[in-house]
């Protein structure tokens, strides 16, 4: 692949700072620090958040994943944790973007969308004018207990093709990413990014020699 058209690769579910640095040397350009969850494999504690996220180099991106749907927790959440970049995991039902923007200036908003068929476009176009970047992942915001990342699983990336071309911001794809369809889903999606959890991890732990094999197979 040119270099040109390989993706920025933000690894996620880091549970450690050994996690991050390891992360980080094998090229991430970002950090993904999942906090409180409905469910997921990835969540750790908030004081680790901010601990991981005081050790990371300024370039890295260090995304504070968070469920909350309301402005005012969001704000308070990053405050206490203090990433560069809040991923907004859910939808925003209490409060606004501006309010986050003016609360939080300097830190990047990213909005996921969870692609579910062809609302998911409108979702998209609907929210992108007022966030940095769009993730597009797998999960069910309508399930009892809801799936809002770190499922595994791949969605139709037709749809998120569809989404990347009519957005003007940066969008990263995610969901069930592995060096068997990494070339493929970039080939039909062409994601500014890509991020990943599941298929980089053994036992729950981030396995460098699958992290070596993803990053090898980006490149090839
Ligand atoms: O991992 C979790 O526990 C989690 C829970 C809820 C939202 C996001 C979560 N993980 C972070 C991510 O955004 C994942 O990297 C993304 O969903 C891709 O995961 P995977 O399909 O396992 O590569």
């Amino acid at each position: 692949m040119e270099a040109s058209s390989i993706p920025r690769i933000k690894i996620c579910c880091i549970s450690s700072v050994e996690e991050a640095h390891a992360a980080i040397r094998a090229g991430a350009s970002a950090l993904g620090l999942v906090s409180s969850m409905p469910s997921g494999p990835g969540v750790i504690s908030e004081p680790l958040i901010a601990e991981i996220a005081a050790t990371v180099p300024p370039p890295i991106g260090t995304f504070l994943l968070t469920c909350s749907q309301d402005a005012r927790d969001i704000i308070a959440q990053q405050r206490r944790c203090r990433t560069n970049t809040v991923q907004i995991c859910d939808r925003l039902t209490a409060g606004s973007y501006a309010d986050l923007r003016g609360a939080m200036p300097g830190v990047s908003l990213v909005q996921v969308i969870h692609v579910t068929g062809e609302e998911s476009l409108e979702e998209a176009l609907s929210v992108a004018s007022h966030v940095d970047a769009l993730l597009l992942d797998s999960g069910n915001q309508s399930l009892a207990v809801k799936e809002l990342g770190g499922t595994g699983r791949v969605h139709d990336w037709a749809i998120s093709r569809h989404i990347r071309e009519q957005v003007r911001v940066p969008v990263f794809l995610a969901g069930g990413l592995r060096p068997e369809n990494v070339g493929e889903a970039i080939r039909q999606v062409g994601p500014f990014g890509l991020d990943l959890c599941s298929s980089v991890r053994t036992d729950g732990r981030l396995d460098t020699e699958k992290l070596a094999r993803f990053f090898t197979q980006l490149r090839s």
